[in-house]
């Protein structure tokens, strides 16, 4: 399974969020104007338990004409409505933003993860980057539009709430202020310990995510080996692990809640013995006790969502480190900053350029490791010269390291040592788009997108044309095409048609020629084929292709005699050169390398 890397908690909150503000920036007004209508909401909710003083000191009391009542009873109302009336706008003015921002850093992330090199999604589970760029995101916007806002507007009414205690009683203020210390004390252990557990929930999440997604790709293999039920177990054993973790993250949660509840619930109870004393000696009017307990309740619902806030705080910061993990990956392999232009060997200018006009491909002294193997090196030594409009047959025992030379050329991977050149310039002193426009490459697993066969087909064409089009087909002798329901315009895919191995094979090895390139590389794109349907294949690419270099890995003597020149690997490098036939004559490696792919699998090997 592929382990991302984790990154140690190393961030403080201040500086994870911090790094929100060019995301915000552009919606920093809206958001601004949706803080202030939150805050009148607090304030107005607020300035109710004032006017309720006042009725009580100055307008309750026997002989109170009616009218004088229903003015007061009227302002209650408006404010009540007004509150509500901020507490829309509120809603009005974040929303937009937020899920515009929502949508920004999910096209960046997916931006990000298309140019990150194939190094990076060798290490990363798929179901870690999708639910970094869905739960992740979308916890981020709930907290911008609500969480975040409410957290300073709680506050601030908390703030204002207690100066309007002291207002009406210094000591009473002061009693509920004691009340604030354990709770302080209380925050920083759930500080702590929330963020631990958030962390590990949503990683945890992530990795539920590529559980589901290997079991639901790998169907067939779980059905027919009967091991649909150790998928589930083992599905079970991780919903299980996320469930308990999910648990230990509400218990803390409400352990935090249940004293940032009751705490102010218990100074309430102190200061109403408190305040019923105070009124009794004279030292606090009725009113203003009831001033005092109207503001104590007001704020009671904003103390009670501070705490859920805060969590909801550090549970967000924990998605923005999470997707701040992939955000800095770095992308090692671009483009120089002064790229060099392609080199036109044929003399034309660079308008005349064509991207099918071929080029000689070199490679010089070549080492490769992958970087989770660096001090085993797959490729080591390796020189090669591939002559402009050749074609190379790449021909070696399995695992011999065919596959990683051939991902060199479009620079898929970067080479660690010597370097590979296209008509005589080093590939990383070219731009990477033109590399990759000039480079086309057909892999062994042939993956086909959830589009028709047309766009599958010219994905990387420089003009899609229906002429490209069908001499794509033709030469990859996909004419099964045509017998598909829609032909050219069927949909296939994942959420298409289904199609066989040997007809991917043909629309995969189809798009890299219908791009024209000056160097083709065909990764043992022919495998699924017949012998004849293969034979049929080659011998159109090399009537088709014959301006087109050409390096092919074959695994069968009918394609290698096709070639021009054969090339061996072995032992990580290039060990000789030369035609089918001069290597038959003179290399014992290759004769045997020849006759495994030409013998019939014996009984032994069968069973
Ligand atoms: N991402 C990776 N990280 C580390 N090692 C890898 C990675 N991909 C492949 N390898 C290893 O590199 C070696 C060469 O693999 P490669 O696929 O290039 O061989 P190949 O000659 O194309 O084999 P085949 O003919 O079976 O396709 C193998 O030992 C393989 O296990």
């Amino acid at each position: 399974m592929k382990t991302e890397s984790r990154t140690a908690e190393t961030t403080t909150l201040f500086g994870t969020l911090k790094r929100l503000g060019p995301f915000v920036k552009p919606y920093s007004w809206r958001l601004f104007g949706g803080f202030l209508a939150a805050l009148a909401a607090g304030i107005v909710a607020l300035a109710i338990p004032q006017v309720m003083g006042e009725l009580v000191n100055n307008v309750l009391h026997p002989g109170t004409p009616t009218s004088a009542l229903l003015w007061v009873t009227a302002i209650v109302a408006v404010l009540g409505a007004l509150e509500a009336f901020f507490i829309y706008l509120r809603r009005v003015f974040v929303i937009t933003p937020a899920s515009l921002l929502e949508a920004e850093m999910r096209i960046g992330l997916f931006k990000h993860l298309q140019q990150l090199p194939v190094s990076f999604h060798d290490k990363w589970a798929s179901g870690q980057l999708l639910s970094r760029s869905m739960a992740d995101l979308s916890h981020t916007r709930r907290w911008l539009a609500f969480g975040a806002i409410m957290f300073v507007v709680s506050t601030v009414t908390i703030i204002v709430g207690l100066g309007v205690m002291f207002s009406s009683s210094w000591i009473l203020g002061v009693l509920y202020l004691l009340g604030a210390i354990p709770v302080v004390i209380r925050s920083f252990y759930f500080r702590n310990r929330f963020r631990v557990v958030s962390r590990l929930s949503q990683d945890q999440a992530g990795d539920l995510a590529t559980n589901v997604e290997e079991s639901v790709q790998g169907i067939r293999v779980l059905k027919a080996f009967g091991r649909g039920q150790e998928a589930l177990d083992g599905f079970e054993t991780r919903a299980q692990t996320l469930r308990e973790t999910e648990i230990s993250k509400a218990k803390t949660l409400g352990a935090f809640l249940a004293v940032i509840v009751s705490v102010p619930e218990i100074v309430l109870a102190l200061g109403l013995i408190l305040g019923t004393w105070l009124v009794v000696h004279q030292q606090l009017t009725v009113g203003g006790l009831v001033a005092f307990f109207a503001t104590a309740a007001v704020l009671a619902r904003p103390v009670e969502s501070v705490g859920m806030l805060l969590g909801m705080t550090f549970a967000t910061k924990t998605a923005l480190d999470r997707y701040f993990d992939v955000r800095d990956s770095v992308n090692t392999i671009t483009s120089p900053a002064q790229p060099k232009p392609f080199p036109d060997v044929d003399g034309g200018t660079p308008a005349a350029a064509s991207s099918s006009k071929s080029a000689s491909l070199e490679l010089q002294n070549v080492s490769f490791a992958f970087a989770d193997a660096p001090d085993a090196p797959i490729l080591k030594d390796v020189n090669l010269a591939v002559r402009p409009g050749e074609t190379m047959a790449l021909v070696g025992v399995t695992g011999s390291g065919k596959s990683a030379l051939c991902e060199l050329v479009p620079r898929l991977y970067d080479v660690t040592g010597g370097r590979i050149l296209l008509n005589g310039v080093d590939l990383r002193e070219l731009d990477l788009e033109t590399v990759r426009s000039r480079v086309s490459i057909a892999f062994e697993d042939s993956i086909l997108f959830s589009s028709t066969v047309r766009d599958n087909v010219l994905l990387g064409a420089p003009e899609r044309t229906e002429a490209a089009l069908k001499e794509a087909l033709a030469v990859a002798e996909a004419d099964f095409v045509n017998e598909l329901p829609e032909g050219v315009n069927t949909m296939i895919g994942e959420q298409g048609l289904s199609l066989s191995g040997g007809q991917r094979q043909r629309l995969s090895l189809a798009r890299a020629i219908a791009a024209k390139p000056s160097v083709l590389v065909l990764d043992d794109p022919l495998s699924a084929l017949d012998v004849r349907t293969e034979e049929k294949v080659t011998e159109n690419l090399r009537v088709a292709l014959q301006r087109t270099t050409t390096l092919i890995v074959a695994h069968r003597p009918s394609t290698v005699v096709l070639a021009d020149r054969v090339a061996l690997l072995k032992d990580g490098t290039i060990v000789d050169v030369g035609t089918h036939a001069e290597m038959l004559a003179r290399n014992a490696d290759y004769r045997d390398v020849i006759s495994s792919f030409e013998q019939a699998p014996t009984v032994e090997e069968v069973l």
